[in-house]
């Protein structure tokens, strides 16, 4: 089933939010949330089951994790507790299995899955029994991360794995009124010209499959086609043409300072000879400092909401959150995550 996503109004939060979560609910994912000790998980789990946006497997003991979750109706989820779950000595095989080039034993696989439920969620992904994965509201991303990494990785013909953003700003006309995608704002720290026109090429298939408009991407610098020289500026401009050789279809120019990149008349002023200079809706950073700054920058002073960071290029999704999150954010990145395991 397919949504329009096109017009946004004033209203463009609730409007990409609903979308989503109508599109997650008709999926009928199962998601697992590996943080049961954390209060805004749990909220999240009771209104994501009570919406029926997916259904929830939760990492622990369901008598500790009830006892816990005063007020909240978490019968529908489905509790799975490494200490009697049945499929324990099947997945301690297939991820000591996984791992074993790099030295993990089987006593290694048996104490991660049984003490790191990062682990034993993507382990969970990985073999189907979930769709995918969200969590990071307790653990950093490095961690959530560095285990999905290691379990699933990267999608067939992808090479990097690469992080996002859906930025939905308030009041504002620029973007896709007012919806955009940042890139990469969580995962990749120094990415050369090679990886940031991987980043850019994922990036806009990401907000195909998820804003379902057509991607507009400016490749982000301090420079405006030419208008400052440095290695920096350099990087960017390389990214630039190897994305356009890798995807000629692909509206994408560069190198843009972030007001030529989504103000019509400054894009107009500074890049005239550009498709897409000032209408730009997917913003891909050139370096992690610049995209993580950016968007807690978007978020925090424009009272923007941002989901993420959602994965992109991965074998099956797992997504993070800001350990500044709110439960309302775990549901709308579990809604996101639901969408991105369906093959539509
Ligand atoms: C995610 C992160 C931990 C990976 O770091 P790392 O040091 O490469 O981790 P590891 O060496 O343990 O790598 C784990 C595996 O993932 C692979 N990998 C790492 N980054 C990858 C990427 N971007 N795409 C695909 N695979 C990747 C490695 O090759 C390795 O595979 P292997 O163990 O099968 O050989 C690192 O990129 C990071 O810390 N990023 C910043 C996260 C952050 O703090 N963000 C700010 C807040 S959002
Ligand atoms: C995405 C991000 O910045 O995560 P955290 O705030 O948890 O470091």
């Amino acid at each position: 089933m397919k949504f329009c996503l096109t017009v946004y109004t004033e209203e463009n939060t609730v409007n990409f939010l609903e979308s989503i979560k109508q599109r997650a609910k008709a999926a009928g994912k199962t998601i697992v949330l590996p943080e049961t000790d954390d209060m805004r998980t749990l909220k999240a789990a009771d209104m994501i089951l009570r919406e029926e946006i997916a259904k929830i497997i939760l990492i622990g003991s369901k008598d500790e994790t009830l006892a816990k979750a005063d007020g909240l109706d978490l019968t529908k989820a489905i509790f799975i507790d490494p200490a009697n779950y049945s499929e324990m000595e099947s997945l301690t095989a297939k991820l000591a299995d996984l791992r074993k080039e790099k030295g993990m034993t089987l006593e290694d696989a048996a104490a991660l899955l049984k003490n790191d439920s990062l682990y034993l969620g993507c382990m969970l992904v990985k073999e189907g029994i979930a769709d995918g994965m969200v969590a990071g509201a307790v653990n950093s991303t490095a961690n959530v991360m560095r285990a999905s990494l290691q379990i699933l990785k990267t999608a067939p013909g992808v090479k990097l794995v690469s992080s996002f953003f859906v930025m939905v700003v308030p009041d504002c006309a620029y973007g896709e009124n007012g919806v955009f995608l940042f890139s990469d704002s969580g995962l990749v720290q120094n990415p050369n010209a090679e990886e940031l026109s991987a980043i850019a090429q994922s990036a806009a298939q990401s907000f195909k499959k998820l804003v379902q408009a057509e991607p507009k991407v400016a490749m982000l610098s301090h420079s405006t086609k030419g208008s400052a020289k440095h290695p920096d500026v350099d990087k960017v401009i390389e990214a630039t043409r190897l994305a356009k050789e890798a995807a000629p279809d692909l509206l994408l120019d560069g190198e843009f300072q972030l007001d030529a990149a989504i103000v019509p008349e400054i894009g107009k002023q500074k890049a005239p000879d550009s498709p897409i200079a000032g209408y730009a809706n997917v913003l891909i950073f050139p370096d992690l400092d610049a995209g993580n700054i950016g968007y807690k920058l978007v978020e925090r002073l424009a009272k923007a909401e941002a989901y993420g960071p959602i994965t992109q290029g991965i074998a099956k999704p797992v997504n993070d959150l800001s350990r500044g999150c709110t439960a309302e954010d775990i549901v709308g990145v579990t809604a996101i995550t639901a969408v991105q395991a369906t093959n539509d």
